[in-house]
């Protein structure tokens, strides 16, 4: 068997409560884990934000209550087990949590962990939601205002025998994300998600959150002949309902594997990274009939 044929698997988290410490949450990450190494996973992909509740759904004003939501360091002693357990099975993982640097800098980060050692890292770009406290929201979404917006550009690197890529959550919904992973050479690409199913600004698509998820992953993958592996953090999150919907999506744009719970589920699906050839050696061969002459817009800068 090809060593680029593998069984990936994904972790979908079911609600973290504000109270809950890390070491719960790495708890739930390690059984996880383990059920994806019993199945033969070659990787797992965690969540966004996977150690903590969806935080910036809360207005918090000092800096030392906004500073618990954040690691310092990576690994810490939380999440050592984690890393520990990972190296021991010989099975990768993609996990995503807040990220304080020591120069003071706050991202929404994602790393990918292979033996034992980080060997990717993405910090999120795309921030949606607002800076101040708005009332009239039935919950607040301040990434906004708890984030810089990452700093990394689209890294794709070499990892599980191919070319690995991440983006997080809101950039899933852009395809300018796809197609910078796309052009960097990307196979697989990892993401996670915290996506409540009410939009506050917007709430007359509030039935549509199911179907825009799965229309950003399915184009994505087609559009740039790449696997997605995709990660929500689900169900009713301290009174906030977040979908499920985790997902495996091929080169071709069809669906997998699929999870079928708001809860934590492990998700497998069988990869070939040599599939991506179908899409990009014919219909999107980048090479052959992309027209970035005529694409001058999209990198024009704003307003
Ligand atoms: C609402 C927003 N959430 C996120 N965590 O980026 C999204 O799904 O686009």
């Amino acid at each position: 068997m090809s060593h680029r044929r593998y069984i990936v698997a994904l972790g979908q988290l079911g609600p973290i409560a504000r109270e809950e410490p890390r070491a719960s949450a790495v708890a739930r990450l390690c059984a996880m884990l383990e059920e994806a190494a019993k199945r033969g996973a070659r990787l797992i992909v965690f969540p966004e934000l996977a150690l903590t509740s969806f935080f910036p759904r809360w207005y918090m004003d000092g800096p030392a209550e906004i500073d618990a939501w954040f690691e310092t360091e990576m690994p810490n002693a939380a999440v050592q087990p984690l890393f520990d357990l990972s190296a021991d099975l010989g099975i990768a993982f993609h996990l995503g949590y807040a990220e304080k640097t020591p120069e003071g800098r706050y991202f929404n980060t994602a790393i990918f962990v292979e033996n034992g050692v980080i060997v990717g890292k993405y910090r999120k770009i795309h921030l949606p939601g607002h800076r101040q406290n708005e009332e009239w929201r039935a919950f607040q979404h301040l990434e906004k205002r708890y984030f810089e917006k990452g700093d990394l550009g689209f890294p794709v690197f070499d990892g599980a025998d191919g070319r690995l890529g991440m983006c997080i959550c809101n950039d899933r919904r852009w395809p300018e994300t796809w197609r910078m992973l796309g052009l960097g050479g990307a196979e697989l690409v990892m993401l996670g998600y915290n996506t409540p199913q009410h939009y506050p600004p917007a709430p007359e698509h509030d039935h549509l959150q199911h179907f825009h998820n799965a229309l950003s992953l399915q184009a994505g993958a087609y559009q740039n002949g790449l696997w997605v592996v995709a990660a929500a953090k689900a169900g009713r999150e301290e009174g906030c309902d977040l979908i499920g919907g985790s997902c495996i999506v091929a080169p071709t744009g069809e669906i997998v594997a699929s999870a079928a719970t708001v809860a934590d589920e492990v998700v497998t699906a069988m990869v070939d990274l040599d599939r991506c050839a179908e899409i990009r050696a014919n219909i999107f061969n980048f090479a052959a009939h992309r027209e970035p002459g005529d694409y001058g817009l999209i990198t024009a800068p704003k307003g």
